[in-house]
């Protein structure tokens, strides 16, 4: 989310939505910090502050998919979807779909997993944006916008609640690419201002152009 840009800078909002995901040490291992957005769910100002935020930058993007990620993408993707006009499509862990599916798997920040879509939910040329609770290492996101590129839409951005302090984007994102500002706007804004909360865009063809591991590996 691009603070500065679209007039979120010390919105009192963000503060409340980070205060209100609670961190589980060691869950569901030794070492990992787990940010558990079910406390967010809980308060309905926060929960609905934070589907706003997403709702005001994404009403006028002619977005007509919003793919959401199992299972925490489901729970503030469907109201995003709603707000904005477009359809709903969930990527699901395997086997949960019942019609034809096409399938990509990925590495998580603690195992290996893949996402399902069903073929015809999403038409060639149609305008994604993916939401998800959290990215970490970029795996999950990566997987689900090469479901989206591999039917022909076009990803416009991805969405998350959560940007992990750790994750490799923040190199990605100042080192990698100096001269993309928007990426380095967006992350500064993201560590300053928005602490937990980000959205970012989705440019595929840079991040296989480089070969950050994080993002290289699902694609
Ligand atoms: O950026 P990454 O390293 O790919 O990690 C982020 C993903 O990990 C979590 O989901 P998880 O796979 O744990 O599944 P869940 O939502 O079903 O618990 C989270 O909700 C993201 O989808
Ligand atoms: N630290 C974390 N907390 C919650 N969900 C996650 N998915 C991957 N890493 C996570």
């Amino acid at each position: 989310m691009f603070a500065a840009e679209n007039g979120l800078k010390g919105d009192p909002r963000l503060q409340a939505i980070s205060q209100a995901i609670r961190v589980v040490p060691h869950f569901p291992k030794p070492g990992i910090m787990f940010q558990d957005i079910t406390t967010l769910l809980l308060d309905h100002k926060a929960f609905k502050d934070t589907v706003d935020i997403f709702v005001d930058r994404y009403r006028d993007m002619g977005i007509s998919v919003v793919a959401g990620v199992e299972a925490r993408g489901f729970m503030f993707g469907p109201s995003i979807a709603l707000a904005i006009g477009a359809k709903f499509v969930p990527l699901r862990k395997p086997r949960k779909l019942p019609g034809e599916v096409i399938s990509e798997a990925y590495v998580l920040e603690y195992g290996t997993d893949c996402l399902e879509m069903h073929v015809g939910a999403v038409q060639p040329g149609e305008r994604a944006l993916v939401i998800d609770d959290l990215v970490a290492t970029g795996g999950t996101l990566s997987a689900a916008i090469s479901l989206l590129e591999r039917v022909g839409a076009e990803v416009i951005e991805c969405a998350c609640v959560i940007g992990l302090p750790e994750v490799k984007l923040n190199y990605f994102c100042f080192d990698v690419l100096p001269g993309q500002c928007y990426w380095k706007w967006t992350f500064g804004i993201r560590m300053m201002l928005f602490d937990k909360c980000i959205s970012f865009r989705d440019n595929a063809g840079l991040m296989e152009s480089h070969s950050i591991s994080s993002w290289s590996h699902a694609k």
